[in-house]
């Protein structure tokens, strides 16, 4: 029994299509309603475990998944012992450096040092900062983190931006990127050295097909 380690946000369509192409029907997750975490595929040969974004390396770390889909920024971090396998290419977006649209700085090393940055990202930010060698005051936030520099508690955010509309709507800009991210297939790597070659056929049929995001509007 092969289990898959879902991620139940944004991901979920595209990632339940990926595995469908690959012969893997897991739809039952999108079924409304469906408060099931883990849910047979239609074949009964694989299980789906339905996980928050963050949490996916996790059960595939501990083993109790052998794959999982998760966005890349996750897998920075929070670096756990997972294989990465097939850039899956859908969930695209930035890790992004935003000021207010009135604010004076245009770059992040221009910030002030010791300036206040709010993110849900604290490490990616925490790395970017030090490699400018600019000190400055992370505040880790679990979300909605544009109101950091509305609200006056931080002068910019380090956050996920996909089309642009969030800042926009909160009078953000972007002034930096830090790295592009796409979801992942990831794997357990001792789960992967033991294969007895199902595995594989599965991780090289999802690298096989390709299949169109869902548009933003439906997903
Ligand atoms: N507009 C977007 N905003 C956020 N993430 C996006 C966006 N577009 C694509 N993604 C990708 O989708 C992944 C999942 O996003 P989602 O919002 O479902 O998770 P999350 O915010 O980590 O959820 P939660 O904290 O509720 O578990 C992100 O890690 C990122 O890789
Ligand atoms: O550029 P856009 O297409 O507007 O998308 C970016 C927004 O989406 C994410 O938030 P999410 O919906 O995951 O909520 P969160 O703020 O609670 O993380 C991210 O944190 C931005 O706020």
């Amino acid at each position: 029994m092969i289990t898959v380690a879902l991620a139940k946000g944004a991901l979920l369509k595209d990632s339940v299509r990926r595995f469908a192409a690959a012969g893997l029907d897991f739809a039952a997750v999108l079924e409304p309603g469906n408060r099931q975490l883990m849910v047979p595929s239609a074949c009964g040969t694989a299980r789906a475990l339905l996980v928050r974004n963050a949490d996916v390396p996790v059960y595939v770390a501990y083993g109790q998944a052998q794959l999982g889909v998760v966005g890349y920024d996750v897998l920075r971090e929070q670096p756990l012992p997972v294989a990465q396998l097939v850039d899956l290419g859908f969930g695209g977006c930035r890790m992004s450096v935003a000021v207010k649209a009135s604010s004076p700085y245009r770059r992040a090393a221009d910030l002030p040092a010791h300036c206040r940055i709010a993110s849900k990202f604290t490490r990616c930010a925490e790395a970017y900062f030090e490699a400018l060698d600019l000190p400055v005051e992370l505040i880790h936030l679990a979300g909605s983190v544009e109101l950091g520099p509305i609200t006056g508690m931080s002068e910019a955010i380090v956050d996920l931006v996909a089309t642009g509309r969030t800042l926009e709507e909160n009078g953000l800009v972007a002034i930096e990127d830090l790295f592009h991210s796409t979801a992942r297939l990831v794997g357990h790597p001792l789960a992967l050295r033991l294969d007895g070659g199902e595995l594989q056929a599965i991780v090289d049929r999802i690298a096989a097909v390709s299949v169109a995001p869902v548009p933003a509007a439906v997903a």
